[in-house]
């Protein structure tokens, strides 16, 4: 559904050149849900931008729906439908008009696109709202708006960029359960981005970790953590001398990386911890160890990009104030 490769996108500045996109490939089958997860301004947005047609490579190639982004812009239009950042309805206008004026754009007649309008707002919990203003939307009604509007003229991929920025965990939460099921019912190729990487970890079957405009890993996100990131294990004893020697002992297992110690406390990553922790209290046991408190925590998604790159996920890059000659405007 999505075929990219070596997509490059630069934006040329009077002092600088800003590589935005260094030649990304990526292959997105349909009906997949496809995380790109990255820190600011790794180029996760351009990327989206370059798929939907709105900003042209400079380099590689985008097929969608097989169709070339550049070749034939028109045809990708119509096959995928785009929630970008921020609000994309007209916020003097009434929902049901908005949605419908959506609909004439791509050509449906004016009965058949108040009825798809209907049907996507009771299907997205707008029912009632039909006639309310834009403006007058909750902002999680106000984003599910949005995404109706994506999905008008009954795309088979919708693009969604960070779609629930903003919105508090019961909307975002209530967005995502609207989003997967028209996505089940319709068989829709989702590929999404946010910043959120629980949403990340629990809508996409795959993650595809983008870090300085560059792919640095793609895999199911529970592959990524158990090749990534180890479980994270914190073991405290009644001293610090205990503790190291605890900490000699952990160190000699191959399963594990990073010890460190604090005082009493002990941390280490652990590949398969949960299933390493009978023998680690045996091992204290036998030498006399006594543990007092005994904690494992799962790897996230943040840890397997600390563990790629040496950072976190939610460093954020320094902005640039270039412009792009070949931007257009939103749909
Ligand atoms: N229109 C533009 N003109 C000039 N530079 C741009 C433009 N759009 C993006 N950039 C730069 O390209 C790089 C990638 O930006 P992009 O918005 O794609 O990142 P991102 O991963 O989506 O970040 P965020 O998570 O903050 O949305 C950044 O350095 C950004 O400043």
């Amino acid at each position: 559904m999505i075929e990219t490769r070596g997509l490059t996108k630069d934006f040329a500045g009077r002092k600088e050149t800003v590589h935005a996109v260094r030649g990304i490939d990526l292959h997105v089958e349909r009906g997949e849900t496809v995380a790109v997860l990255g820190p600011n301004g790794a180029g996760k947005t351009t990327t989206m931008r370059m798929l939907t047609t709105l900003t042209a490579p400079t380099a590689g190639t985008a097929r969608v729906a097989g169709y070339d982004v550049v070749r034939a812009p028109a045809q990708v239009r119509q096959r995928l439908g785009y929630v970008g950042q921020g609000n994309g309805a007209g916020h003097g206008q009434r929902a049901l008009d908005e949605l419908a004026m959506q609909g004439l754009t791509f050509g449906m007649s004016r009965r058949t696109a108040r009825v798809r309008a209907q049907e996507l707002m009771a299907g997205l919990d707008l029912a009632g709202k039909e006639r309310a203003k834009v403006s007058e939307l909750s902002g999680g009604q106000r984003r599910r708006l949005d995404v109706a509007m994506g999905l008008m003229h009954a795309p088979e991929l919708l693009v969604l960029d960070e779609p629930s920025t903003g919105l508090d965990p019961h909307n975002r939460a209530n967005l995502w359960e609207h989003i997967a099921a028209l996505r089940d019912e319709h068989d829709i190729t989702l590929p999404l981005t946010t910043h959120y990487l629980d949403e990340a970890d629990t809508m996409a079957k795959r993650v595809v970790i983008v870090d300085h405009g560059r792919v640095i890993a793609d895999d199911a996100p529970e592959v990524l953590k158990s090749r990534h990131a180890g479980d994270r294990l914190t073991v405290t004893t009644a001293s610090a001398e205990q503790t190291a020697r605890l900490a000699a002992r952990l160190e000699s297992w191959e399963a594990t990386s990073e010890v460190r110690l604090a005082g009493a406390t002990l941390t280490a990553d652990i590949a398969a911890g949960s299933t390493r922790v009978s023998e680690l209290v045996r091992t204290a046991d036998a030498d006399g160890i006594p543990i007092t408190d005994l904690q494992m925590r799962r790897p996230t998604l943040d840890d397997v990009f600390l563990n790629l790159t040496g950072r976190s996920l939610r460093e954020a890059a320094a902005p640039t104030d270039l412009t792009d000659p070949t931007e257009e405007s939103a749909a």
